[in-house]
C-alpha cells in the first residue's frame, strides 16, 4: 500500500514539475520578447493575431457558440494587403500571450479600416467587448479583456504627458517611450476594491443608477492614492452606506476592462450585528439593502430576462459568473449554508 502511495506521490509531483517548467518557460519566452524587439518583430511573422476594430473583438458566430479566431500571420497578410501600408498594421499589433509551444499571440486593432471588409474576408463580426465577454468561453473572456485595455492604453498614451511629443511603443506593446525626454510610460491599473458586507447571516447588495434594471451588487470603489486595501474597504463601505467594517477577508482578484483596466480586489467584509442600519450615499447609488439568504439563493438561479413580474415589477439577480462579484456572492452563499449544516 505504501508503495502504490509513493509511486502515486512520485507521480504527481513529476506532473508538476513538469508543468511548472512548461509554464516557467513560457513566462520566460514572454519576457524576451518583451525585451527585444528584435525577437518580438520575427515572432509577428508566425504568431497568431486577436482582431478588433475601435476596441470590439472580432468574433465568428457557429451555431449558438461565438468563437474568439486566431488569425494566423499568413492571413493577417493577406487581408492587409488590400488595404494600403500592409506593413505598418503589423507593428501596431501588441504582445497578450503564446500557447505552451511558444506560439506567440498578439492584438491588432484595425479600426481604421474598412470594417465589413474585414468582417466578409473573416466571416464574423466585431462585437461590443460588453457582450462580447459574457458569450465567449469563460476561457477566452480574461484574454479579451486584457487584450482590449492593452489596446485602449497604447490608443490613449499616444504623446507624453510631460513634453507633448508623441511615445513610441516597443514591439512588443509592454511599454511607450517619450525619446525627447526619456520617460517611459507602462500600461497601468487602477485598483478597485470590492467589498461583500455581511451582518453575519445577510449580506449588503446595492443597485448603482447605471447598472441594468434589477441587478444589484456588492460594493465597489477605487483606491485613493496612498490607501492599502483595508482602508480603502472601510472607506467605501462608511461613504457609500453609512457602516463600520469590524474585520474583512480578501477573496480573489480579478482584470476588469471597464471603464478603463481596474484590477478588481474581491473580499469580505463583516459588519456588527447590533449596527446594521443602512445610510446610503444616495450620488452613487439607487438602492442598498441586507438580503437573506434565500433571497441570494433564489438570486443566483435568475438570468436578466427572467427577472420581470407580471405587474412589471422587478426580481434582484445578480452579477454574472464572469464579474467577480458573481464569485464573492456564491462564497458567501457557501459559507452561510455550510454554517447551517
Ligand atoms: N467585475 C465586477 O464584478 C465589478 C466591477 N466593478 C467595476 O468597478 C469600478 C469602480 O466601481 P465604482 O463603484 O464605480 O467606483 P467608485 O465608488 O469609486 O465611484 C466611481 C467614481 O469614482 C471616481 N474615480 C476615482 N478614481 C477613479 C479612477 N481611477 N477611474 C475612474 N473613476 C474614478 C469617478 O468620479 P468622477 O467621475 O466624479 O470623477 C467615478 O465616477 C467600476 O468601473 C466597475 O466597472 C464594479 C462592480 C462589480
Ligand atoms: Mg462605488
Amino acid at each position: 500500500m505504501a508503495a502504490v502511495y509513493q509511486a502515486v506521490c512520485r507521480r504527481a509531483s513529476a506532473l508538476i514539475c513538469r508543468f511548472h517548467s512548461t509554464y516557467v518557460r513560457k513566462m520566460r519566452y514572454l519576457n524576451d520578447l518583451k525585451e527585444d524587439d528584435s525577437l518580438c518583430r520575427q515572432a509577428q511573422t508566425s504568431g497568431t493575431f486577436y482582431l478588433f476594430h475601435n476596441l470590439s473583438p472580432f468574433l465568428q458566430e457557429v451555431g449558438k457558440q461565438y468563437l474568439v479566431p486566431q488569425v494566423s500571420a499568413a492571413e493577417m497578410k493577406r487581408i492587409l494587403e488590400k488595404f494600403k501600408e500592409a506593413e505598418q498594421w503589423i507593428e501596431k499589433s501588441v504582445l497578450i500571450g503564446c500557447s505552451d509551444e511558444h506560439v506567440p499571440h498578439f492584438a491588432l486593432d484595425l479600426g481604421a479600416l474598412e470594417k465589413s471588409v474585414i468582417e466578409s474576408e473573416l466571416k464574423g463580426s466585431f462585437t461590443n467587448l460588453r457582450k462580447a465577454l459574457f458569450v465567449v468561453d469563460e476561457k477566452d473572456s480574461p484574454l479579451l479583456a486584457s487584450a482590449q485595455s492593452l489596446l485602449r492604453w497604447h490608443d490613449s498614451h499616444q504623446y507624453c504627458s510631460k513634453t507633448g511629443q508623441p511615445t513610441q511603443k516597443n514591439v512588443a506593446g509592454s511599454k511607450r517611450v517619450c525619446h525627447a525626454s526619456g520617460i517611459i510610460y507602462y500600461p497601468q491599473m487602477s485598483p478597485v476594491v470590492i467589498t461583500l458586507v455581511s451582518d453575519g447571516s445577510r449580506c449588503l447588495l446595492a443597485r448603482q443608477p447605471s447598472f441594468p434594471q434589477g441587478m444589484y451588487s456588492a460594493l465597489s470603489g477605487f483606491c485613493d492614492i496612498g490607501e492599502n486595501v483595508e482602508q480603502t474597504v472601510r472607506r467605501e463601505v462608511a461613504e457609500e452606506v453609512g457602516l463600520e467594517v469590524e474585520s474583512f477577508q480578501y477573496s480573489a482578484s480579478q482584470h476588469w476592462p471597464f471603464p478603463s483596466s481596474c484590477l478588481m480586489i474581491a473580499c469580505h467584509a463583516l459588519v456588527r450585528e447590533q449596527q446594521t442600519e443602512i445610510s446610503m450615499n444616495s450620488l452613487e447609488l439607487e438602492e442598498a439593502r441586507w438580503f437573506d439568504l434565500e433571497e441570494v439563493v433564489e438570486g443566483l438561479k435568475r438570468e436578466p430576462g427572467s427577472s420581470k413580474q407580471d405587474d412589471g415589477s422587478l426580481l434582484p439577480w445578480f452579477p454574472p459568473k464572469q464579474a467577480i462579484a458573481h464569485q464573492l456572492i456564491w462564497e458567501w452563499v457557501k459559507q452561510q449554508t455550510s454554517q447551517l449544516a
